[in-house]
């Protein structure tokens, strides 16, 4: 019998058996921010230990940091505090930090596969719950809390409990106008935000293996909303194309000899699976939530569903929203393109096709905040700024912005914003009864051109 890449790769990676079913797991790369390191730097300094494998982490700052002026000292106090902090963490422990000066700030989870540093058959752990986006790469990457990073700074290994596979198999390719973010809130709205619990989703299928590098990080950005730990996507040609030639991709004989691992962890075809779910990208329309989970979708096209559970009475009270209203029409007052979802350079690409030559309707303010200094950068080589801002679109530097508002960009009252990020929960974008559509970007750009919810496809006139 075959074997999954997960198991293959946690094989390799693993240390030793602990109690309670554990295995000990080495991590291979390690990413940090500005949120949840501070404290894991601090339970080191108590013990008196040091960064086993310095070399093995990187750090960036993301989440507090402001989109427009970001000139030091930051404006809010406590920011400033965050952004020194980790400054003295990385000089202490010898620690290389993709600061705003070094031109490579940015999300952690655009950074890290834009630099290369992501490859196939890693183990890949950070602090952040989104760090399944490494997945698409083909490798095991997870998201751990503060205790977990202290562990992997001074070990640089992991006690987890093995995962089941569910492998999550569509057919066919999107249709046009239909994106992989589609294809992730679909996949939650099947499979419920608890569905993945336990498991890990391999995600395959033409449907899949047509995607870009970059709409595969999509899909397995938001696994975590569907309770999967970790997401991943066996690596090909495409994923080889992606990384080679990046500041951290291996080169010359190191390339050939690591192709010739990432070839040998991909999941084999009679492997044995926990579990298979099987899907038709035929089925898969623009998605936009409803609700205050990303469960909580619909096709654009369709009317807010009558209400299943109390988490949905609870979702269209807070909405403000009733059964069998239309979510095309829904008025709304922001516009959000950026995130670790939906905020990398293809992601801009695309949305300039939907923007250019349009204008920004009266009334709802629309911003672009790019995933890293790398994204603005090359969306300002190829123009595309000038498209944003003559449409009316602010263009900001990168960080997590209005995904969560930790640094200045809320929302206010019980505004809606129309947001390419990928979390719907009450109050995440900054104001406590503030309301968030989560849709794919182009649907925000749409959503910020007509000043209300639209299906996207109509303005470039695709069928
Ligand atoms: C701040 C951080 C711990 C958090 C996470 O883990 O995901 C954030 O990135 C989020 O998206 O809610
Ligand atoms: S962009 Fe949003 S989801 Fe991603 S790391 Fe930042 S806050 Fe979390």
């Amino acid at each position: 019998m075959g074997k999954t890449l997960l198991e293959k790769v946690w094989e390799i990676h693993k240390v030793g058996s602990i109690s309670g079913g554990r295995d000990q797991i080495f991590i291979g790369l390690h990413l940090i921010h500005e949120v949840t390191s501070p404290q894991a730097f601090a339970m080191l300094r108590e013990m008196g230990l040091k960064v086993l494998f310095p070399e093995r982490t990187f750090a960036t700052c993301d989440h507090i940091i402001p989109t427009d002026d970001i000139s030091r000292p930051f404006a809010d106090p406590l920011a400033e505090e965050m952004m020194q902090a980790i400054e003295k963490n990385i000089k202490e422990f010898g620690i290389t930090f993709f600061s705003p000066e070094s031109g490579k700030q940015g999300i952690v989870h655009i950074v890290g596969p834009e630099l290369g540093l992501t490859q196939p058959g890693m183990t890949i752990a950070c602090g952040d719950s989104h760090t399944a986006t490494h997945g698409a790469f083909g490798s095991i990457a997870f998201g751990i809390g503060t205790s977990q990073v202290r562990d992997v700074l001074a070990t640089q290994t992991l006690a987890l409990t093995p995962l089941k596979v569910r492998k999550i198999d569509i057919k066919n390719k999107l249709k046009p106008g239909v994106y992989a973010k589609d294809i992730i809130l679909y996949l939650i709205n099947r499979l419920g935000v608890k569905g993945g619990i336990g498991y890990a989703y391999e995600f395959a299928g033409e449907a899949i293996e047509s995607l870009s590098l970059e709409g595969r990080m999509t899909v397995c950005n938001m696994a975590i909303e569907g309770g999967a730990r970790v997401g991943y996507i066996n690596p090909d040609q495409t994923t080889y194309d992606y990384i080679k030639g990046r500041e951290y991709a291996p080169k010359g004989k190191e390339w050939d000899k690591r192709l010739q691992y990432w070839e040998s962890i991909k999941s084999d075809p009679d492997a044995n699976y926990d579990d298979v779910a099987n899907f038709d990208a035929h089925d898969i329309e623009p998605m936009v939530t409803w609700g205050i989970t990303p469960e909580q979708c619909i096709p654009v096209t369709e009317k807010i569903p009558e209400p299943k559970n109390d988490i949905d009475k609870e979702a269209l009270e807070y909405m403000k929203f009733k059964p069998g209203q239309k979510i095309e029409g829904t008025k709304i007052d922001v516009a959000f393109i950026g995130s670790c979802t939906n905020g990398r350079i293809e992601d801009l690409r695309e949305v300039a096709k939907y923007i250019k030559g349009n204008k920004v309707a009266k009334g709802v303010k629309a911003f672009i905040a790019p995933g890293s200094m790398g994204v603005k950068k090359q969306a300002e080589a190829e123009g595309l700024h000038e498209i944003f801002m003559e449409a009316g679109f602010e263009w900001r530097n990168p960080g997590c912005s209005m995904c969560l508002a930790m640094n200045p960009d809320k929302l206010v009252g019980d505004q809606i914003s129309a947001s390419s990020s990928n979390r719907n929960f009450k109050g995440r974008q900054g104001s406590p009864n503030g309301r968030t559509l989560l849709m794919s970007p182009v649907m925000v750009a749409a959503a910020a051109i007509a000043g209300e919810v639209i299906d996207a496809r109509k303005l470039l006139n695709i069928k």
